[in-house]
């Protein structure tokens, strides 16, 4: 019998984290062994599960644990903590945290020539299938314009998400050009025409929203919204999940979703 993979939740206390410590109760693929939460978390310490036999509490303290797997959904600062316990362990990674600047891209980039890590900025079956759709519509209306809308609840830190300018770059990529150069994220007082060419987003917030993404291409007298609507935190978690037991013991090097996903989707 193989031995389950030995995991830890970076994020623990969180949305995320929550959704993560319910479903990896019941996953005999995976033995529970660490709960990161914050230096000042309010929940240091506390038991994880109060309703089960396991002692495991949540903690800060990285240097104790032996993690195969670290899946984290925390921030950049609790990303920065996985990915120094990951390399010195050579451990693999897994996070879907977004919000990521430039310095901090370029050490997870680094990271991928030491232990094998798969950041993805949104681990639902959904949303890769909806990247695949708007890859394809960019390049077939190359000249309708594009205008990424997202929704989110009111808690979300960063913006856009990191969905929408995930989409913005395929559809960028697709079309041969760049976010860096395209790219429109603040419309405000009098803009002036819409430049062609130009990749805008739109960002709303409020109340409970899991997550929504739309791509809109417009064109003269007709356009073509593609939508996806997330109304469970547990899809992103079982893909999270699903990555994990994927990524264990691979080689080192940077994995997108689509890389596990090849087999179901084709291409
Ligand atoms: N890729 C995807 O599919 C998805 C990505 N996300 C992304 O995941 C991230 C988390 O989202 P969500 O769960 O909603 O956010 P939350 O704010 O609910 O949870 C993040 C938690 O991380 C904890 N944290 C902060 N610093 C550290 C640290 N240094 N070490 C360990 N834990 C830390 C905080 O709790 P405490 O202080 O108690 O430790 C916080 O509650 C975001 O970047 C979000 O955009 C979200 C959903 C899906
Ligand atoms: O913060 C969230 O909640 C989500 N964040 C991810 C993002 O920034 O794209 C994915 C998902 O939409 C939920």
């Amino acid at each position: 019998m193989t031995q389950p993979i030995r995991l830890a939740i970076s994020g623990a206390s969180g949305r995320m984290g929550r959704a993560l410590l319910t479903l990896v109760r019941e996953d005999s693929r995976f033995e529970l062994v660490g709960a990161l939460v914050s230096a000042s978390s309010a929940h240091n310490q506390a038991p994880v599960f109060s309703d089960s036999p396991t002692s495991l509490r949540y903690t800060h303290d990285w240097s104790a644990m032996v993690a195969e797997v670290v899946i984290d959904f925390s921030g950049p600062e609790g990303l920065t903590e996985a990915l120094a316990y990951c390399t010195a362990r050579h451990a693999a990674l897994v996070t879907g945290t977004t919000g990521i600047d430039a310095a901090l891209q370029a050490r997870l980039d680094e990271a991928t020539r030491h232990i094998p890590l798969l950041h993805a900025a949104n681990f639902s079956l959904g949303v890769a299938v909806l990247k695949r759709l708007l890859r394809e519509a960019a390049m077939a209306l190359p000249d309708w314009d594009l205008e990424i809308v997202e929704a989110h609840h009111g808690r979300k830190e960063d913006a856009p998400s990191g969905t929408a300018l995930a989409l913005g770059h395929a559809a960028a990529q697709a079309r041969g050009t760049s976010l860096a150069k395209d790219a429109v994220y603040v419309r405000e007082g009098r803009p002036g025409a819409r430049r062609s060419g130009s990749i805008g987003f739109a960002v709303v917030r409020g109340g409970d929203v899991v997550g929504e993404h739309t791509a809109l291409l417009l064109g003269q007298g007709e356009r073509v919204e593609l939508s996806h609507r997330a109304t469970e935190r547990s899809i992103f978690a079982r893909g999270a999940l699903e990555a994990a037991a994927w990524l264990a013991g691979r080689k080192s090097g940077g994995y997108a979703i689509d890389d596990m996903l090849q087999a179901r989707l084709g291409r």
